[in-house]
């Protein structure tokens, strides 16, 4: 395989150092010659590139690494993008989770109105950077996209920018997997999932390991015990994770058809999750104070030592996942994973034009779709009701329509009434006024 330029967009991302191991970490099998790390905040892209410099040169160091301002340069006959973008950062995520509950809403990153207000400041940007990369990269580049909020993502830029090589994609179903591994202890790369959903509102209908069928072994420890186990890894020791895992109980002991994606404690356990909030202190913090301030802890201690801790960068399901995936669009290796792709009867009761999430086969030919077929009518009217959210939310912002904004808000299922819809996007106007469409 010819040694492949991947250019990693939002290269100031905290994932940066972990993805940049996981790319290295495969170059016997994925070649790759030329790093670029391309972003629109120099300061962070270079003080994030102190520490990616000390990985290229542990694990890689005949890779050629360098950062950029300039698209041009990032995007030159790149044959992957990995984009990873967080328009506004953590303080706009902040305000997304605090305005929310301030109104006794569910206030999230990707989820209820905190996850709309983000789609609406990270769409354009989105279409930016698509267009830069259409100009300058190879002509059979991939864009495998990991900014959020994936599921507003990829149903604007299929409709702005439909023939773009884009694959939108989420970790969350593989981090569950590794915690089913860890609960059937089994290797996760023995797992095939069946699955259907959009992103961040999906449910596991099989899990297959070495062509066994092991549903019903995780379906009586999801009623007992949730996603939790006895074996620790990195999703389970953060207080905020462990509750999240454990949320999945009360949600199978109402509805135990299917593994719920944890993700849909916002929409199922809605009221219990404002009850637990602490409306001045959201998960925005616990990252910035956790994940963001270990990073930058580690940077400043390099510049005053020279000192580095390779071991500091575990390459978990998200470093893994994209690397993997891009193999598989250069290497026949029976690729199958769980992509954001446009339905077209795969879900036969969805609109063609919906982005589901389902299990796809990966290969130099591209992403081919596996027929997921009916659904049974709870899922329907959920993933119906997101849909027709999300779809308002995307037409709001290409139409500057503040009623289609306001449909999209009162849709979702985090929300009591249009009255409350009204207050959070109000408030949500103000605090992105450097940000969102003009909604008239
Ligand atoms: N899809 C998934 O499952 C998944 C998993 C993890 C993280 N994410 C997403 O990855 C993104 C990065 O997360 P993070 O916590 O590392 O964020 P971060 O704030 O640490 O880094 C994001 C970087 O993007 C840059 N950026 C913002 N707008 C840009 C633009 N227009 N062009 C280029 N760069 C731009 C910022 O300057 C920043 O350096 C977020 O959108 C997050 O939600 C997605
Ligand atoms: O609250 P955060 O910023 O820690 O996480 C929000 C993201 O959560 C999921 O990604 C997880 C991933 O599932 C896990 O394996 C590990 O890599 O941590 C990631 C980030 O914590 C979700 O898929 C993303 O969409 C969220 O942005
Ligand atoms: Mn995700």
């Amino acid at each position: 395989m010819e040694p492949k330029i991947i250019t990693i967009v939002g290269g100031g991302s905290t994932y940066t150092p972990g993805v940049v191991k996981a790319i290295l970490s495969k170059k016997d099998t994925f070649p790759v010659k030329e790093i670029r790390a391309y972003d629109i905040d120099e300061e962070r892209q270079n003080d994030v590139a102190i520490i990616v410099k000390e990985v290229v040169k542990a694990n890689c160091p005949e890779c050629n690494f360098f950062t950029t301002t300039d698209p041009e340069t990032a995007f030159k006959d790149s044959d992957f993008i990995f984009a990873q973008i967080r328009v506004g950062k953590y303080a706009m995520r902040e305000q997304d989770e605090k305005i929310a509950l301030k109104h006794g809403a569910v206030g999230q990153e990707t989820c209820g109105c905190g996850g709309l207000a983000y789609g609406l400041r990270t769409i354009y940007p989105m279409v930016e950077i698509l267009d830069m990369v259409e100009k300058y990269a190879a002509p059979n580049h991939w864009i495998l996209n990991y900014s959020n909020p994936a599921a507003i993502v990829a149903l604007a830029l299929k409709k702005l920018r439909p023939n773009a090589r884009i694959i939108n994609i989420c970790d969350m179903p593989v981090a569950i997997i590794n915690s089913f591994a860890d609960i059937l202890h089994c290797d996760p790369h023995d797992i095939k999932p069946d699955y259907f959903g959009l992103n961040h509102f999906g449910w596991f209908t099989d899990i297959w390991v070495n062509g066994e069928s092991r549903f019903e072994e995780l379906r009586q420890h999801a009623i007992a015990h949730g996603y939790l186990c006895d074996v620790p890894d990195e999703q389970h020791w953060e207080p905020s994770w462990v509750h999240t895992y454990g949320n999945v109980k009360p949600m199978m002991e109402r509805f135990p058809d299917y593994l719920p994606n944890t993700y849909l404690q916002y929409y199922l356990l809605s009221q219990d999750i404002v009850n637990d909030a602490n409306p001045d202190y959201t998960r925005a913090n616990e990252v910035m104070d956790g994940r963001e301030k270990t990073l930058f802890d580690a940077i400043r201690r390099y510049k005053e030592t020279g000192k580095y801790d390779d071991g500091m960068f575990v390459v978990g399901a998200h470093g893994t996942f994209i690397v993997d995936l891009a193999e598989s669009l250069c290497r026949e290796n029976g690729g199958r994973y769980l992509l954001i792709v446009k339905n077209e009867g795969a879900i036969a009761d969805l609109p063609d034009d919906a982005m589901v999430e389902i299990p796809c086969y990966v290969s130099p030919r591209g992403v081919e779709k596996i027929s997921v077929g009916h659904i049974p009518t709870f899922y329907k009217g959920m993933i119906e009701q997101q849909y027709a959210c999300e779809k308002c939310l995307v037409e709001g912002a290409i139409e500057n329509s503040y009623t289609k904004v306001l449909q999209a808000f009162a849709l979702n299922k985090t929300i009591k009434s249009s009255t409350q819809a009204k207050a959070i996007l109000d408030d949500m106007i103000i605090a992105n006024k450097d940000y969102w469409p003009e909604l008239k």
